[in-house]
């Protein structure tokens, strides 16, 4: 059975879900990342939250991982593209916390609207300060959001329902999904420009730093106020102090910072700051959602295959994983039979889907074709690495979708050129299940893909098979299966022949010298 460590503090929902589903289970939250090289070898799968750092140095360590489960939404602390080269899934839950993560920001606008944290700290210290903590109204104030995914949308949904007048920047917002939300979509000089309040809402990339740096805030209005519950980074936070010192901004609200755990910032103790120590999922209810949805998704995958909410892999239904499996291995065995006979650089690849395969969802299909066809060449490349080793490769992918009549009920067809050869192998699932070859340049055969197997190019002349058959005997090596194909009596045929050993590089001189042989491979499946 898969084995999964929760090495964060995820709702204990989790590791029943995953005990449940009968996955054995270490909950080890406050793991060091010490402890975690230590221990991470042991692991199918990982659960986390934003602690631990799944970096290039556990992903070396962790022989056995499969998949690592986000309970939340930003992946920052994985290292996705070493987990995409070492074939580990990453996923995490899109939904589970955003309704809460908005709520937080409204929060943090009200408080600073109305200096809530101050005001009690103040009233608690005996004080009174009627006059001191004089606040503004929201109704009717211009809220402006950058990023409108997930959460974005929430606050302004929230925002319009507080009577505020909502505009948003974000670049992939369409005009529809704005005029749903009834956000104003405005560029961002113009939400800096217009703005009371700005609240940010978008993931940290090399787009989005520093998005509001010092000549953003020169740009806004004098007494805006800017609330960060996205992440730390995105706001310059010494270009930001020197706006509240001087009263530009005139307050913030930030439950994120560029060094967390924040023990110690430029932004602590400016005038009018608000700080919350990364709270923004911290909701019992998404807190449960997260554990919930991140435990089932990764049982999922480790149990079924199914792939859902992967940052680094297309998704499979549970629905799909059963049927799309027995496509996936054929495609692996078509790619992995190609890879082994090309012998140079490959440039394209196309995967072509014909007859009811044409009606799957290609994306895991054609993952596995990679994966079978770079095999060869590269030792550890599975589905989850195998697009991204193939782009790094400089090799052209293509699906092709085929609507027209096909010899077979379905059909996979893999071509890869070279630029000097193209070879072509074409396959079928008979039963509904089982991968059988189906041609081979060309050229109709039909074989099972054995773990070992001898592919002949030959001239079909008499004596061919008794002189092979001979070959294999003398050398020891059983015959379990043997399929022959030709393009036309007495012209180019193929041989292809399953054998209970390998065979060693002796006896495939010896095969390529008998009489009308072309050529001669040996094959693992
Ligand atoms: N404080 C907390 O505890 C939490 C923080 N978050 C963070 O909140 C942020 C937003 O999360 P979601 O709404 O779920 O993400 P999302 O992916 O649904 O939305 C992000 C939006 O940002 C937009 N965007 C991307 N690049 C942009 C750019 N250069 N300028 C303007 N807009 C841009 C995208 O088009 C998208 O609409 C993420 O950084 C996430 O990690 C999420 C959950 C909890
Ligand atoms: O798990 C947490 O507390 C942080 C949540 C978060 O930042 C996220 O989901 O992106």
């Amino acid at each position: 059975m898969p084995k999964v460590l929760i090495s964060d503090k995820l709702s204990p929902a989790a590791v029943e879900i995953f005990r449940a589903r009968g996955l054995e289970t270490d909950f080890k939250p406050g793991l060091s990342a010490e402890e975690l090289l230590d221990i991470v070898a042991d692991y199918d799968g990982l659960a986390i939250r934003s602690a631990t750092k799944v970096t290039k140095e556990v992903l070396a360590k962790a022989k056995n991982l499969k998949v690592v489960g986000r309970a939340g939404i930003g992946v920052d602390n994985v290292d996705t593209a070493a987990a995409t080269s070492a074939g580990v899934v990453v996923m995490n839950t899109p939904f589970g916390n955003a309704i809460t993560t908005a709520e937080h920001a409204i929060a943090m606008m009200f408080a600073l609207a109305r200096q809530i944290p101050a005001a009690d700290r103040s009233t608690q210290d005996g004080k009174w300060e009627k006059s001191k903590f004089m606040g503004v109204e929201l109704t009717g104030k211009r809220l402006g959001l950058i990023g409108c995914g997930n959460i974005g949308a929430i606050v302004a949904e929230r925002a319009r329902g507080l009577k505020m007048r909502v505009a948003a920047y974000d670049p992939y917002l369409s005009d529809d999904r704005a005029a749903q939300l009834g956000v104003t979509k405005v560029e961002l000089d113009e939400l800096f420009a217009e703005a009371d309040i700005i609240t940010l809402h978008t993931p940290l990339t090399d787009a989005t730093r520093n998005i509001i740096d010092a000549g953003a805030i020169q740009k806004m209005k004098a007494g805006v106020r800017i609330i960060n519950c996205a992440r730390g980074g995105l706001v310059d936070e010494v270009a930001l102090r020197g706006a509240l010192e001087t009263g530009h901004v005139a307050g913030a609200a930030f439950d994120v910072f560029v060094e967390e755990p924040a023990k110690e910032n430029v932004l602590f103790g400016a005038p009018n700051f608000i700080a919350t120590p990364h709270l923004g999922a911290s909701t019992t209810e998404a807190q449960e959602k997260v554990a919930l949805q991140v435990a089932e998704q990764m049982s999922d995958y480790l149990l079924t295959g199914a792939v859902t909410n992967a940052v680094n892999m297309p998704s499979v239904t549970a629905e799909e994983a059963p049927l799309l499996k027995p496509y996936m291995k054929l495609a692996e065995n078509l790619g992995a039979f190609t890879g082994q006979v090309i012998g140079s650089a490959i440039k394209s690849v196309a995967i072509e889907f014909e007859g009811q395969a044409a009606e799957i969802n290609p994306a895991p299909v054609v993952a596995a074709a990679l994966s079978g066809l770079l095999k060869p060449t590269l030792a550890s490349v599975n589905m989850v690495s195998a697009p991204v080793e193939a782009q790094a490769r400089g090799i052209a992918v293509t699906t092709i979708k085929h609507d027209r009549p096909c010899d077979y009920q379905t059909m996979l067809r893999v071509t890869v050129e070279t630029g000097e050869r193209t070879r072509s192998m074409a396959g079928t699932l008979f039963a509904g299940t089982l991968p059988r070859l189906v041609d081979v340049q060309g050229i109709a055969i039909e074989a099972e893909f054995g773990d070992h197997m001898l592919y002949v190019r030959n001239y079909d002349k008499p004596g061919f098979i008794g002189s092979l058959g001979s070959a294999l005997g003398d050398a020891g090596v059983n015959i379990a299966t043997f399929h022959l194909g030709r393009r036309e009596e007495g012209g180019e045929a193929v041989a292809l022949v399953e054998v209970d050993s390998a065979v060693g590089e002796d006896l495939l001189a010896k095969v390529k010298a008998l009489p009308n042989v072309a050529r001669v491979d040996a094959l693992k499946f």
